[in-house]
C-alpha cells in the first residue's frame, strides 16, 4: 500500500502553494503534519485526498494516480477529514455516522449485514452513542468534531488523514483522539494529522513531517526532526527542548519569538 505525491504543483487561481513536492506518506505511522500557519498543510491533505486537483505532477495511490479512480474507489482506501467539513441541514448524528459506509454500497446495495454494527462501535469509540438521534445542527463545536470522526472510523481505510482533529475538542476528548490515532495505527492503518501543537505532536505521533512554504523540510522520529534551529527557522521562535517528564518524548518550551532584527519577548 502506498500514498505519495510526485512532483506535484499545488495552488488556488493561479498562485502556487507547493511546487515540485515529492512526498510519500510514511506507511503504517501516525505522521503529524506540522509548520507556520499557510505554509501548505491543508493543501498537502487536499491533494491526498483528491479534493484539490495538482496542476502538475501526479498523487499515486497505490500506484495508480487518484484522478483515474473512481471517488467510491478513493474513498474505501482513503478517509479524509477537513479542517471545517459542512454538515448537510437536518442530518442526525447517526445518519452522518452511517455515511462512512457509503463508499462500500450501490444502487443495489444500499445497506450491507454488518454495517449497523460497524456504525455502532465507530460512535462508542468518539462516545457520542448518546448523541445518535440529536440534530447535527444542534451540537457543540466538539460534539460535531467527534461525529466526524466517528463517520471517518466508520469508513474503515487504510489511510486516515485528518486535518487539525484535535481543534474544538477540550483537553480529555484532544487526548482521547490522539489515543484513537495511535490505536488505528496499532491496528496497521496509516494515520497523517494536522496538528499545531507541537508538544502533542511529538508525544501522540510516531513520525513528524515538517512544511516550511510548501517544501517538506524535515521527517522522521519527533526526537529526530525537533531541534533548537528547526524551531528558529521554520517557527520563529527561540526555544528550548527538554524532555516530556512522563512520556520521555521531546518537549518543546518557547522563551521568545525570533525577528530578523533580534529576540523578541512573548
Ligand atoms: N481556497 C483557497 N483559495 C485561495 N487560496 C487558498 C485557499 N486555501 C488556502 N489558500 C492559501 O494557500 C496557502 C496555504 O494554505 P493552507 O490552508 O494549506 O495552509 P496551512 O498550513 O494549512 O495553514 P493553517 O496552519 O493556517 O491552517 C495560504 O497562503 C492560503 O491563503
Amino acid at each position: 500500500m502506498s500514498l505519495s505525491l510526485e512532483n506535484v504543483t499545488l495552488g488556488y487561481d493561479g498562485t502556487v502553494v507547493a511546487s515540485g513536492l515529492d512526498f510519500v506518506v510514511p506507511e503504517g505511522e501516525f505522521t503529524a503534519v506540522i509548520g507556520p500557519n499557510g505554509c501548505g498543510k491543508s493543501t498537502l491533505l487536499k491533494a491526498l485526498a483528491r479534493v484539490l486537483r495538482p496542476s502538475a505532477g501526479r498523487v499515486l495511490l497505490d500506484g495508480d494516480d487518484l484522478r483515474s479512480l473512481r471517488p467510491p474507489a478513493v474513498a474505501r482506501r482513503v478517509a479524509s477529514l477537513p479542517q471545517h467539513p459542512i454538515a448537510p441541514e437536518s442530518l442526525r448524528v447517526r445518519d452522518l455516522v452511517a455515511r462512512g459506509r457509503h463508499p462500500y454500497h450501490s444502487l443495489w446495495r444500499q445497506w450491507l449485514p454488518g454495517d449497523a454494527a460497524i456504525v455502532d462501535a465507530a460512535m462508542v469509540a468518539t462516545g457520542i452513542t448518546d448523541l445518535a438521534d440529536r440534530l447535527l445542527t444542534d451540537l457543540s463545536g466538539g460534539q460535531r468534531q467527534r461525529v466526524w470522526i466517528a463517520m471517518v472510523l466508520a469508513q474503515q481505510t487504510n489511510y486516515v488523514l485528518l486535518d487539525e482533529p484535535t481543534s474544538f475538542l477540550d483537553l480529555a476528548h484532544q487526548v482521547e483522539l490522539l489515543h484513537l490515532c495511535q490505536d488505528m495505527r496499532a491496528d496497521g492503518r496509516t494515520v497523517l494529522t494536522v496538528l499545531h501543537d507541537i508538544n502533542q505532536a511529538a508525544r501522540y505521533a510516531s513520525h513528524l513531517v515538517v512544511l516550511d512554504r510548501g517544501t517538506v523540510v524535515a521527517s522522521g522520529e519527533p526526537a529526530e526532526v525537533l531541534t533548537t534551529e528547526l524551531l528558529a527557522d521554520v517557527f520563529g521562535v527561540d526555544g528550548v527542548i527538554g524532555t516530556d517528564p512522563e512520556s520521555r518524548t521531546p518537549m518543546v518550551t518557547v522563551r521568545a519569538r525570533v525577528h530578523p532584527g533580534g529576540l523578541v519577548r512573548p
